[in-house]
């Protein structure tokens, strides 16, 4: 006896070509799984484990794939569709089935499995000749991409990968021994690497056929990134069995036109949401109205600008609605009912969109014209849609195909419109008059039989019946012929129920099969508009963050800012954007640089160290995405980085101590800050012994306003490092004013020039909580500790050290 089902055949030579993904087999209304993958599938999504001839068999209703597939893909599985290719009643023998599509974390594009966020996945690729790591970043879903080289070391690679969450990581084989590494690290990250083919020289004319480009001449990329982005193109059409044809024209991730922040300062001033740590900066800004607006506000606030002209652009627009309430209003009330387009536009360039995205982006494009009108209105904003076609076409064309109400599915009759085939229409009347005909023919059988319970009915198995109850089913007509007993009834059915049963089965399939074509035929026909809607996309979510920017500006009593040159500064009563929200009464600082630009702070635990240098940091990254700022004045230097070292923590990649991860950050700054660049250490040297400490970060400090003249706060316990101000011409020292009481210590959150006399920890340790006999007892130990004439000499050694004078900037000190 054979072994298996010429069906289960057909299973097994599809699964063998997919054997790195589980098979979804399409049969009838059910997703299929055998073999180990049904053990696998049953487990994880909690299905039962059937048997078909002795094979463990697991299915799912093809209707509620999506809501499984999210499950396997957070497993970190890959999964493959298998959808029947032609239509059954048609097929000659089995039928015939082809995998369409080919499902990773990262290549998800239906509406319910996403939700606002981006989900970027990274590709890595290793250029030896450079020893640099090549980076592809690339969203699917919105069709963002961008290309960049790292020159940074094994385990900040990991570091990046795993703290930034992507959705799924590419490796090039070169760099296959590190899907490992990944694993152990974080067993949710789906990781694949991508043979050598992939990476081959002749990447020009897929790169051009693919961006619909002739030449790739103006892109910013060297060969070796074109090589990788060409992976991505090729892993991304074996993926989904298309052409790829909706992705963004790459970026550079650290183009010479923004503000490069790295994750490490993006985390420290908490930019962008981050679930760990509390409200961030973009929690408070998003007053955006649309996904592609939320998306866009987080754009911009890790990637300030840098040109000035590019910043004034954007505040002189912030500027317009900031004064124009009314107009700021109105645009937000359009705003409010437009649709996710970024990913309406892949799904439809994907020919995967449903009829709903179709309303969705009909509802979006009735906004447009009224935007541009409202825009029209001021001489400020009047020319922000031109030389853009806002495609009202597009949306008369979907109000006229499409019902405003239309089913998730074409293929039913409630998608494509009456008017626009006649043979659509034709066979759908049919299907709708068939509840008159069935009335009809019910009142005729009725009168001519006198059976009053007779009753027409149709079930989806058994088709057409006449029913009647058991009582009078003696009295039916000859012609009536017996289908199904039931407990109180009988159903017959006749030939001419059965000729109609045949029309309306036959009608069904036609206009399934009418209606799925004419609808795939009219996304294939959008599909070539994908241009027109991604400017309308970008200039819709770039409308929507500048009128947040306006409406926060407005509400939280931010003022503009004005850039000047070189490094001086002036910030008056500055404030912390998300600290603000939090404290009943925000003390608000000023921030001045004159001719000293390396400011050592120093002050108790608590006092407000960190908030202060933090919100100089976010003020300026405000400021270079184009947004007003926490602050009654605000004149400071453009920055073309801001670096931070702040807080403590040990790496999880690679175990490293708090100390070691604070070194190798610090060296970061050191090897890339520049006389442009603001610099804002928090207790730097810290995780080690005290003198050993200070010893560092007296030498940092150094070679930082020597050598690389950055703007800089050192926030420091350490007493020693003011003496620095006294030895050096541009270091100043600052404190955090303090107010003794009879009750205790009173942080008073102010900055004022000076050196903190005290760091109060104890005092610190009481308002925690701490028994009173402890605190006690501490201050005991201290007094005992505390040798005031240790501490001057220290003093005055420090004083006395010789003034170090770096020669010229250090070559790059390497990294681990
Ligand atoms: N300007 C301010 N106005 C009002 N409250 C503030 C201000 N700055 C800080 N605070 C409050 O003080 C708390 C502690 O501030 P912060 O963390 O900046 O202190 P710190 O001096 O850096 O402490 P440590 O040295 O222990 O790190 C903040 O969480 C906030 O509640």
């Amino acid at each position: 006896m054979a072994e298996y089902t010429p069906m289960m055949k057909q299973y097994l030579e599809i699964k063998e070509k997919n054997n790195d993904s589980i098979l979804l087999f399409r049969l009838g209304d059910f997703y299929e799984t055998f073999f180990e993958d049904a053990k696998k599938v049953s487990e994880i999504l909690q299905i039962v484990l059937t048997k078909r001839n002795n094979h463990p068999m697991a299915g799912i209703p093809y209707h509620a794939l999506d809501n499984y597939l999210k499950k396997l893909l957070d497993n970190g599985l890959k999964v493959a569709i298998c959808d029947q290719v032609e239509d059954p009643s048609e097929a000659k023998g089995i039928v015939k089935r082809e995998v369409t599509r080919v499902i990773t974390p990262g290549t998800i594009i239906e509406e319910n499995m996403l939700d606002e966020n981006n989900r970027f996945s990274i590709l890595v690729d290793y250029d030896e000749k450079d020893e640099e790591f090549l980076i592809v970043l690339f969203d699917f879903s919105t069709g963002e991409l961008y290309i960049d080289r790292f020159d940074i070391s094994q385990n900040e690679l990991l570091d990046m990968i795993i703290s930034n969450n992507y959705s799924q990581v590419l490796l090039s084989f070169k760099l296959r021994y590190l899907k490992n590494e990944i694993k152990t690290l974080s067993s949710k990250i789906y990781t694949e690497v991508l043979e050598e083919w992939y990476f081959s020289s002749n990447y020009e004319e897929h790169i051009k056929e693919s961006y619909d480009i002739l030449t790739l001449g103006h892109l910013p990329f060297d060969q070796e990134e074109l090589k990788s982005l060409d992976a991505v193109l090729k892993y991304l059409e074996l993926t989904q069995f298309k052409k790829i044809k909706h992705l963004n024209i790459p970026k550079k991730l650290k183009s010479k036109e923004f503000m490069y922040i790295d994750i490490n300062t993006l985390n420290n001033l908490n930019i962008v949401s981050n679930e760990n740590r509390g409200k961030s900066v973009y929690d408070i800004l998003r007053k955006t109205k649309t996904p592609m607006g939320h998306r866009k506000l987080k754009d911009f606030l890790s990637r300030p600008l840098i040109d000035e002209k590019q910043i004034n652009q954007r505040l002189d627009l912030v500027e317009v609605f900031f004064e124009n309430n009314f107009l700021s209003e109105e645009i937000k009330e359009y705003l409010s009912s437009i649709k996710d387009i970024d990913r309406i536009i892949s799904r439809i360039s994907l020919l995967k969109s449903t009829p709903k995205d179709l309303i969705a982006l009909k509802d979006s494009l009735t906004q447009v014209p009224y935007i541009k009108e409202a825009l029209e209105t001021n001489e400020k904003t009047q020319g922000f849609f031109s030389n853009v076609n806002i495609r009202t076409d597009l949306k008369q064309k979907i109000e006229k195909h499409i019902f405003d109400e239309p089913s998730n599915e074409p293929g039913d009759g409630k998608v494509i419109k009456k008017g626009i085939s006649k043979e659509l229409d034709e066979y759908r009347s049919l299907i709708t008059d068939i509840d008159t005909f069935l009335e009809n023919i019910q009142k005729r059988e009725k009168e001519k039989t006198g059976i009053t319970t007779l009753k027409l009915g149709r079930n989806k198995i058994y088709g057409f019946y006449i029913e009647i109850s058991k009582a009078q089913s003696k009295e039916v007509p000859d012609e009536y012929i017996r289908k199904q007993t039931l407990t109180n009834t009988e159903r017959f059915i006749t030939e001419e129920l059965r000729e109609l049963e045949k029309k309306v089965i036959i009608a069904e399939e036609k206009v399934k099969k009418i209606e799925k074509t004419i609808f795939l035929n009219f996304i294939k026909d959008l599909s070539d508009s994908v241009k027109d809607l991604k400017t309308i996309s970008e200039k819709i979510s770039y409308l929507d963050v500048i009128r947040s920017f306006a409406e926060i500006s407005k509400t939280n009593r931010y003022t503009r800012p004005y850039f000047v040159k070189g490094n001086k500064a002036k910030i008056e009563s500055s404030r912390h954007p998300v600290v603000e929200k939090f404290v009943d009464n925000f003390t608000q600082n000023d921030f001045e640089i004159e001719d000293k630009n390396f400011i050592v702070l120093t002050g108790p635990n608590m006092s407000g160290k960190s908030t202060y240098l933090r919100q100089i940091g976010i003020l300026s990254i405000l400021a270079q995405a184009g947004c007003f700022v926490p602050a009654k004045k605000a004149h400071i230097p453009l920055y073309d980085r801001v670096f931070t070292r702040i807080g403590a923590k040990d790496d999880i990649v690679t175990g490293k101590s708090t100390f070691l991860v604070e070194m190798m950050e610090m060296s970061t700054i050191l090897n890339q800050a520049t006389e442009r660049s603001l610099v804002l250490l928090d207790e730097v040297g810290r995780g080690t012994s005290t003198l050993d400490g200070i010893s560092v970060a007296w030498a940092i400090s150094e070679y930082l306003f020597q050598i690389l003249k950055s703007n800089t706060i050192f926030a420091t316990h350490y007493t020693e490092l003011t003496m620095l101000s006294e030895i050096y011409d541009n270091v100043i020292t600052k404190r955090v004013q303090v107010k003794e009481t009879k009750e205790g210590v009173l942080f008073l959150h102010k900055i004022e020039n000076g050196v903190s006399d005290n760091s109060y920890g104890i005092e610190v340790a009481r308002l925690a909580g701490f028994p009173s006999e402890i605190v006690d007892r501490a201050k005991e130990v201290l007094e005992n500790l505390s040798d005031k004439v240790d501490l001057e000499n220290r003093l005055k050694k420090m004083r006395n050290i010789n003034r170090k004078k770096y020669k010229t900037p250090q070559g790059q000190l390497k990294m681990f």
